[in-house]
This record gives C-alpha cells, structure tokens and sequence, in this order.
C-alpha cells in the first residue's frame, strides 16, 4: 500500500487493513456466523461510511511522562465527535480465540463468542489499535468497543463509539471528546487482572 495511503505515524512492520482478514484456521461454519446478522444487533456501521484513513483521528506519539502509556502511541480526535459516534472500526485477524497456536495478545478483542472467535490487531489492524485505556489518564472513559453489523460488507464487526449521552461513570455525564482529546476506553477489570497475574508470575520465575 502506497505511503499516502496509511495514516500519519502508522508504524512500520504491522499491515494497514481496509477490512478485516481471516486466519487461514477459521472454519466455514464460523466464517458463516460473522456474515450472519443476530436479530438483537441493532448498531450499524452505515454503507456510506468512508473506508480507509479515518479524517476523525490521528495517532500520535505520547511524550508525557505522568501518562502511563508514555513512549507508546495513542489515539486522538481531530475533531469534536459528538456523544453516541461511530468512530471507527476495529480491524484486525479474525481467529478463533482457543486456537492453541495463538497466545491472546493486548489487541485482542472478542467478535463472537458463540463460535470463539475474536480479532487480534497485533500485526495487522486499523487506527482503532492505538486506542489507549483510561486508567491513569483521565477520571473516566469517553468511548467504547462495541459490536455492531456492518452494512457494507454485510458482516458482524467491533468498532469505536463516543459513550452516548447520559452513559455516566463516576457519575458524570459523558459529553463526547473534544478536538485534540485522546479517546480512552475502559479494557476491563480482567485485562488489567491478567497484565498483573503475568507481571506477578514473571517476578517468581
Ligand atoms: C491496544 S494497545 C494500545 C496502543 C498502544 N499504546 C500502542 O502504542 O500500541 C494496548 C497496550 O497499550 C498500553 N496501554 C494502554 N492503556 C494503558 C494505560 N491506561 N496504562 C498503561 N498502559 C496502557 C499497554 O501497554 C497495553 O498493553
């Protein structure tokens, strides 16, 4: 793919996608299951919605020593993105999570869990990859993964989403990201117990 086709900072080694790829192991039942639309899936990723280098984000290097993630990239708006917006979505390998040939890596997120699978966008993904957990950061997240059906390509997909209105943590109500701000998400309780429980099991060995 040509340079000005990638987004600014896209790192060199992992593969841009413009849609999902699927790992050569995915059986035909499962690859079915992603084309098959679940009757209570009601968010959608419109056919209109553009593909490629997202013009709401940009990926940028963090230099701030107070943010946990400092060295690392993250994810930032470019513009305002009101309350409840479709972002982006999330590409990466669609697998199947209990593949034993497959250690879960931090960009791992689940797709389908009625048939295990899940998308990885460790080597090869979208912008979506960098979007950094709130922990440390900010008192709260200002966005979300959420599954939705994609009406272009006919097939379950995650993506990005501003916490619609009135979706309060901490209380306060999230009023979308503002241009410039970086959009956080919230990885769960268990990506965080698992970070430690192996940060724990290094120290022993
Ligand atoms: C999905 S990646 C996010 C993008 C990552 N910052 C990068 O540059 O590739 C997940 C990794 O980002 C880092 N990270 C994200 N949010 C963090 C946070 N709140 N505190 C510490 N590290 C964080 C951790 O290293 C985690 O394994």
């Amino acid at each position: 793919m040509g340079k000005d086709t990638l987004p600014k900072n896209w790192p060199a080694g992992i593969s841009y996608l413009l849609q999902p790829s699927y790992a050569p192991h995915v059986t035909k039942p499962q690859f079915q299951a992603t084309k098959s639309r679940p009757p209570d899936l009601a968010t959608e990723i419109p056919r209109e919605f553009p593909r490629g280098p997202s013009s709401l984000v940009r990926i940028a290097l963090i230099h701030n020593p107070s943010h946990p993630a400092n060295g690392q990239a993250g994810l930032f708006a470019t513009k305002c993105l009101p309350p409840g917006a479709l972002v982006l979505p999330y590409y990466g390998q669609v697998h199947h999570s209990s593949n034993v040939a497959h250690e879960q890596s931090d960009y791992d997120l689940w797709l389908d869990r009625d048939v295990d699978l899940a998308v990885d966008a460790e080597k090869a993904g979208n912008e979506a990859r960098f979007v950094n957990d709130f922990r440390g950061v900010s008192t709260r997240p200002n966005c979300e993964f959420r599954e939705c059906w994609d009406l272009r390509r006919g097939e379950r997909s995650i993506a990005v989403f501003v916490l619609p209105a009135g979706k309060n943590t901490n209380k306060k109500l999230v009023a979308g990201v503002r241009k410039g701000e970086e959009l956080l998400v919230s990885y769960g309780k268990g990506f965080w117990g698992k970070r430690r429980h192996e940060i724990e099991g290094e120290g022993t060995s």
